[in-house]
Formats: structure tokens, sequence, C-alpha cells
């Protein structure tokens, strides 16, 4: 079986094409960053009618997952790579259609229209496509990731609710912010996550006043999400690189 390993601001996933439907592997033994690829995720292309194709997204261990931003971009430099479109496309994911396109070697996803925020005991809820916890600090440095994520991901509340991912987010300039996030289904900190990343920005708009145009710093780079607020928000637009790094036979 071919694979192809790509990341989009260091949040890194094993890509295959299954436009044949012939895939059969252990999802979580692939991405197990010892015995396997190593990979925060495994992600399939397959053909879709009516679309260039549609993405399937498993987490590292290896339940099929909600959205995944940063996927979605490597998925579509990846179809892009496997010569599936130029330019612009549209393609179906968990949480419905989506378009993008690649310019300056930098994909633009547009993600879901999100509904309002939602106040919840430890901050603010948003879902993005997947589920977003945010939690504003002063010093998102300082902060232990893994262990201060966990313990809320894995507390009666969220648990209650299937989990979260857990992003603690600093506001760094009226246009920029910092994000770190503890990824469910990864069960650790990543480099970056493009729905938390997402909604994380939105969030900063309504609670902190940042614009609608923001620049985030990532552990893995930098990514730039933009959209229209209002009772729905609409528009909403994740843009950075996404690369391949290697492929090879399994
Ligand atoms: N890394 C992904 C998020 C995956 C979502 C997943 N961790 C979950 O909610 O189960 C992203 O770039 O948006």
């Amino acid at each position: 079986m071919k694979f192809y390993k790509y990341q989009g601001t260091g949040n890194d996933f094993v890509m295959i094409d299954n436009r044949s439907n012939t895939f059969q592997g252990d999802v979580a033994a692939l991405c197990h960053r010892r015995f396997g690829i190593g990979a925060d995720g495994l992600i399939l292309i397959e053909k879709e009618e009516g679309y260039d194709f549609r993405m399937r997204y498993f987490n590292a261990d290896g339940a099929e997952g909600s959205m995944c931003g940063n996927g979605g971009r490597c998925a579509v430099q990846f179809a892009s790579d496997l010569g599936i479109f130029e330019g612009k496309t549209s393609f179906i994911a968990v949480d419905g259609p989506h378009e993008a396109e690649i310019t300056d070697k930098k994909v633009s996803l547009k993600m879901i229209d999100v509904h309002p925020l939602e106040e919840v005991p430890e901050g603010y809820f948003l879902n993005t496509g997947s589920p977003h916890l945010i939690i504003f600090t002063e010093n998102v440095d300082a902060i232990d990731v893994s262990t201060e994520g966990a313990k809320i991901r894995y507390n009666e509340y969220w648990m209650a609710k299937g989990g979260v991912n857990v992003n603690y987010v600093q506001v760094l300039s009226p246009s920029s912010i910092k994000v770190r996030t503890y990824e469910r289904g990864v069960e650790d900190e990543t480099y970056s996550c493009g729905t938390g990343v997402t909604a994380a920005s939105i969030i900063s708009h309504f609670i902190k006043g940042v614009s609608t145009r923001v620049e985030v710093e990532t552990l893995g780079g930098n990514l730039e999400v933009q959209f229209d607020p209002g009772s729905l928000i609409t528009k909403v637009l994740l843009t950075g690189p996404a690369q391949k790094v290697f492929e090879g036979e399994l």
C-alpha cells in the first residue's frame, strides 16, 4: 500500500489515496510514533459524486473523528498533487461541503458556518467542525498543555459531552493571537490545530475585540483566520502552508 506523509503547521497526517476503496489498515498502528509511520491522524481521499473528492479523517487513536482543519488543508494539497484538481476545489468532509484554493503555496480552506459561542465552566465553547474549549491566558508559554489539557478533557463535564479539544489562547495584539492545543483523539498537545485556531480567533474577536482577520501563532508555524461576524459567523477561512514530507510503501 502506498502512503504519503503531509504536515500543515506541524499537525501531521498519513494520507492515502483510497479512490479504489481498498484501504484496510489499522489506523492507530500506522499513526504510532514508535511502531508506525507517526502522525496526529490519517486521512483517506475517496471518490464522491458531485465533488472533487471526499475527505475521511481519523484521529491518531483510530477513531473516525470530527472535522480537521489542518488535515483538510493537507487533503486539498494532496488532492492537487494527485492531479484531482487545479487551483480551486470543492470537496466533502464529515461536517459537510468545503471549498478551498491554493495560492502562493498556501491552502485557504472555507470552514463551516459557526453558531455563537457558549460560556462554559472553564471558558468558552465553539464548534467549528470539531468541539473546542477556549481558555484565555496571559502567558501561553508557561502552561503545561499536556497535563492541564488532559485534566479538563477527562473531567466529568466534558466526558459527558464526548470530550473536547482544549485551546489555551494569548492575545498578542489587536490582530494576532498565540494558541496551544491539547487534542482529543491524539491525547496530547499537537503543534497546531486548525479547527482550534479557527475557534480561538472567532472567540478572541467577540470576547477580546481582536480583528476579524487574525494572525495566529502556533508551535508549528503561522496561520491566518478571517470571517464575517454575525448571529451566524460565515465566510470562515483558514489559510496556511500544507506540504508533503515524504511518501513510501507499506
Ligand atoms: N487537528 C485537527 C482537529 C482534529 C479534531 C480532533 N482532535 C477531535 O476533535 O477529535 C484540526 O486541525 O482541526
